[in-house]
């Protein structure tokens, strides 16, 4: 379904090879370097690698902006209980570490790099999107817009997916040590203003909604609360932006349209997020029945349990550079 080649100044990177319809699973697989709050030592856990699998942890991408002075210290005294590497080396691991890795779980400290799921790219509007499944015990890639055969397979390592393209930059710059040439970054001057122009927009309205919010209590809160979600849908969806954040925007919004009475738009927005949802983690992964749950709960009354679903708990997943 795709292969790893080259992918100009960005290094490697996995690109279709043939045409992959939304929804579909590009790929699922296992850790090969984790750590959590009982074993959060990375180079102990590099020292127990296979030759093979240190060797496949080597060849990852490091961030070369980071490379020289960074990590040196902290490599050299971790690594001097651990004769299997030399001191270069375990800045390497490090180094990699940092660039590759995602946070899993913030309560358990687990972080993991997952071997080909680090050769996807970034992209502002990204076409596929990374979760971890519980279940597999794999991290899976799924199509989140359709994919055209030859087409980069993308995924976006922002927290912030509406942010500027300023903002975005300096933390793709800060986090990975490179910037964003994407296809929004370094599209038509057009395109360019009209997504500079949703976004301002929409952050404009959240801010003036949250600063409303704190000053007085209205009735109709639920109500503004429904516009505004569903402004941030259509933003979403003009920006070309899909997966897990847009189907629990719709999932809220449904929350919201049950709690004012309109029943015919609250299912039709649940059936939304679940759709998109589905998409992005697969009908096998405990996200997705704990939304179909909290959805078909919600239908019938109980809508608090949508408000707390429990990966809610959890960060937004996302590669976890530097932190
Ligand atoms: C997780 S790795 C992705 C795979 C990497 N290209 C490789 O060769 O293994 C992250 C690194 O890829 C490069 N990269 C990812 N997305 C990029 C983009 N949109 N523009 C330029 N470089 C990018 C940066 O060097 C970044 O530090």
């Amino acid at each position: 379904m795709f292969e790893i080649r080259h992918a100009g100044v960005k290094g490697f990177g996995i690109f279709a090879s043939r045409s992959i319809t939304r929804g579909s699973r590009i790929l699922a697989e296992r850790a090969l370097l984790s750590i959590n709050n009982d074993n959060p030592s990375i180079l102990a856990a590099a020292a127990q690698l296979s030759p093979l699998n240190r060797a496949a942890l080597l060849r990852l991408s490091l961030n070369e902006s980071k490379r020289s002075a960074l990590g040196l210290i902290s490599a050299a005294w971790q690594s001097f209980s651990l004769k299997s590497m030399t001191i270069g080396q375990s800045r390497d691991v490090l180094n990699i570490f940092y660039n590759n890795n995602f946070a899993l779980s913030d309560k358990l400290g687990t972080r993991a790099v997952f071997p080909t799921v680090a050769r996807i790219n970034h992209s502002c509007v990204p076409n596929s999107q990374g979760n971890f499944n519980e279940s597999l015990g794999s991290f899976t890639i799924h199509a989140t817009n359709d994919i055209a055969r030859g087409e980069e397979v993308t995924i976006s390592y922002l927290h912030d997916e509406l942010g500027l393209r300023a903002a975005r930059q300096k933390n793709l710059h800060k986090g990975y040590g490179f910037y964003c040439g994407c296809e929004l970054c370094s599209g038509s001057a057009q395109r360019q203003k009209e997504s500079h122009r949703r976004r301002s927009d929409i952050q404009m309205k959240l801010r003036a909604f949250a600063k409303q919010q704190g000053s007085v209590h209205t009735p109709d809160t639920a109500s503004r609360k429904l516009v505004l979600t569903r402004l941030i849908i259509d933003t979403h969806e003009q920006e070309g932006l899909a997966g897990r954040e847009l189907a629990s925007l719709y999932l809220e919004a449904a929350r919201l349209a049950m709690r004012l009475d309109d029943h015919a738009l609250a299912s039709t927005l649940g059936a939304r997020g679940l759709e998109l949802e589905k998409d992005a983690v697969g009908s096998d992964s405990p996200f997705y029945e704990a939304s179909q749950l909290a959805f078909s709960q919600m239908r019938f009354g109980e809508d608090e349990i949508l408000a707390s679903r429990p990966d809610e708990c959890e960060p937004e997943l996302s590669y976890a550079p530097w932190t």
